[in-house]
């Protein structure tokens, strides 16, 4: 499943951090190594008390994302029963809570947003349920920033295609189309994938 990912990388970090439902509870360091069972003792019936896998989990993934200072970290602190911090100290990469809830544990997981980082959120964005996109209301100037990165987060448009890619003013002499192809069939009641429309078209020219 695609959001797998997010939380993925979400329980690895509270694996890494030594944090959350991922880590073993009860430190082993100070205290005796654990001995290695052989290979022989090695029973399956042995793991039915043990936790459950963390696949078993029920899990909802939140990708919080805007502009650097827009408030995801203060966001996520609040949310954690944390007090916000006075100043604004950067994310340089990502940062995560995991919130259980009566019905599932929600992941949260912010990605920075100063420039180098944005590069990453459209990788996470398909990955996960929910989407918040943090935007400061006082910061005015930047508005049209954050306007312009939340925009890049989606795929353009037909129309919004033609206008940016100028199409109409391509030289007359040429007879320009524009149409839309995904590698997948373009829906479940479509048998064919759009890239067989444009090989239909080009048939078509060509004859
Ligand atoms: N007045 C006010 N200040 C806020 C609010 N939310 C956040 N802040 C302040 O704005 C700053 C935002 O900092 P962060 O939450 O770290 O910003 P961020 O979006 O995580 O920034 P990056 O990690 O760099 O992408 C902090 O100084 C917060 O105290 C709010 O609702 N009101
Ligand atoms: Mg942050």
């Amino acid at each position: 499943q695609r959001r797998c990912i997010v939380g993925l990388v979400v329980r690895d970090w509270s694996w890494v951090g030594g944090r959350g439902r991922g880590s073993r509870s009860g430190a082993w360091w100070g205290a005796e190594a654990p001995r290695l069972r052989e290979w022989d003792e090695w029973d399956p019936e042995d793991e039915e008390d043990e936790e459950p896998a963390l696949e078993e989990l029920e899990q909802r993934e939140v990708l919080v994302l805007g502009l650097d200072g827009a408030g995801k970290s203060t966001f996520l602190r609040v949310l954690s029963g944390k007090p916000p911090l006075e100043g604004h100290i950067p994310t340089w990469g990502f940062n995560s809570v995991r919130l259980p809830t009566k019905d599932f544990e929600v992941d949260l997981l912010e990605i920075g947003g100063s420039q180098n980082l944005r590069f990453y959120w459209k990788e996470f964005v398909n990955e996960v349920d929910v989407l918040v996109f943090v935007v400061d209301s006082a910061d005015r100037l930047r508005l049209p920033w954050a306007r312009q990165e939340l925009h890049k987060l989606e795929a353009m448009s037909m129309v919004e295609m033609q206008q940016e890619l100028g199409l109409q003013a391509i030289d007359s002499q040429r007879e320009v189309f524009l149409l839309a192809a995904s590698i997948a069939p373009a829906g479940p009641s479509s048998e064919e994938p759009g890239t067989v429309h444009i090989w239909k078209l080009l048939l078509e020219l060509l004859s």
